[in-house]
C-alpha cells in the first residue's frame, strides 16, 4: 500500500483488500502480540446492519479482550429500549446519553485493549466522534448498501428505520455520514461472506496501523 495513505485498510474493489480477504484469522501467538500493542480501545463504528455489535463480540474473542456494546450499556443505563428513550425523550437525548456511555466505557478500560461497539449514528455526533478519535482507534466498518439492507430488515428494533423504507434510509445515511465515518483511524469491509473474513480484514488493518 501506498505508505502515504492515511487509511490503512482502506481499500476497495481488487487492489490490497484481496490480500484480507481470506478467512483465517491470524495464529494465537500474532493475536496475543498483536493484543499487547493495543493501548487503547478498538471502537466500530459504521452504518446500521453493518456488523458493529456482531463482528465486534467476534473480534474482541479472537483479542482476548473485553467486548462491550455501546447500545446495550445505554439501555442498561436508561432502564429502557432504544425505541423508548427515542420515543419518549427524543434523538437529541438519546445522542447526549450515548456520548457519556462512550465516554465512560473508555475510561472504564483505563487504556487496556477492548473492543466498543458503537450504535451507527454515535460517530456522526462531532463531540463523541472527537472524544473517540483522541482516546480509541477508530474502525470504520463499510459495507454495500444491499448488504446492509438484508441484514437490518431481519429486526425491527431501530427507531430511525421503524415504518420506513430501510433501502431509502440507510442510502440517505450512507451520503450524510460517510464524511464523518471517513475520519476513522482505519477502514474495514464487512461484506456478504463468513463473519471470520471480516474478522480477519480487521485484524489485518489493525496490524497495519500498529505497525
Ligand atoms: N459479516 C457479516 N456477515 C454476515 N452477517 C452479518 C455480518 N455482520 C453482521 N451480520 C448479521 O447482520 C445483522 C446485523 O448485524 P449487527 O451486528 O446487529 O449490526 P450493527 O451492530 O452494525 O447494526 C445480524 O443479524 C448479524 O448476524
Ligand atoms: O444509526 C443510528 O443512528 C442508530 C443505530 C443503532 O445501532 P446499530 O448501528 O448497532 O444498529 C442504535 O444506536 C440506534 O437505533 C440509532
Ligand atoms: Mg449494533
Amino acid at each position: 500500500m501506498d505508505q502515504s495513505d492515511p487509511m490503512p485498510g482502506n481499500s476497495t474493489g481488487n487492489d490490497n483488500a484481496s490480500a484480507h480477504d481470506g478467512a483465517a484469522l491470524p495464529d494465537a501467538r500474532a493475536l496475543a502480540e498483536l493484543s499487547r500493542k493495543l493501548d487503547r480501545p478498538v471502537v466500530l463504528v459504521g452504518l446500521m446492519g453493518v456488523g458493529k455489535s456482531t463482528i465486534g463480540r467476534k473480534l474482541a474473542q479472537a483479542l482476548g479482550t473485553r467486548f462491550v456494546d455501546a447500545d446495550d450499556a445505554i439501555v442498561e443505563a436508561a432502564q429502557m429500549s432504544i425505541p423508548e428513550i427515542f420515543e419518549k425523550f427524543g434523538e437529541a437525548y438519546f445522542r447526549d446519553g450515548e456520548r457519556r456511555v462512550i465516554a465512560r466505557i473508555i475510561e472504564d478500560m483505563h487504556g487496556h485493549p477492548a473492543v466498543i461497539a458503537t450504535g451507527g449514528g454515535a460517530f456522526v455526533d462531532a463531540e463523541t466522534r472527537a472524544m473517540i478519535l483522541d482516546k480509541a482507534i477508530a474502525v470504520w466498518l463499510d459495507g454495500d448498501l444491499d448488504v446492509l439492507v438484508e441484514r437490518v430488515s431481519r429486526k425491527s428494533t431501530r427507531p430511525l428505520l421503524i415504518g420506513k423504507d430501510p433501502h431509502e434510509v440507510l442510502s440517505r445515511l450512507m451520503e450524510e455520514r460517510r464524511p464523518a465515518y471517513c475520519q476513522a483511524h482505519i477502514r474495514a469491509v464487512s461484506d456478504a461472506g463468513p463473519q471470520a473474513a471480516s474478522v480477519a480484514r480487521i485484524l489485518a488493518a489493525l496490524e497495519e496501523y500498529e505497525g
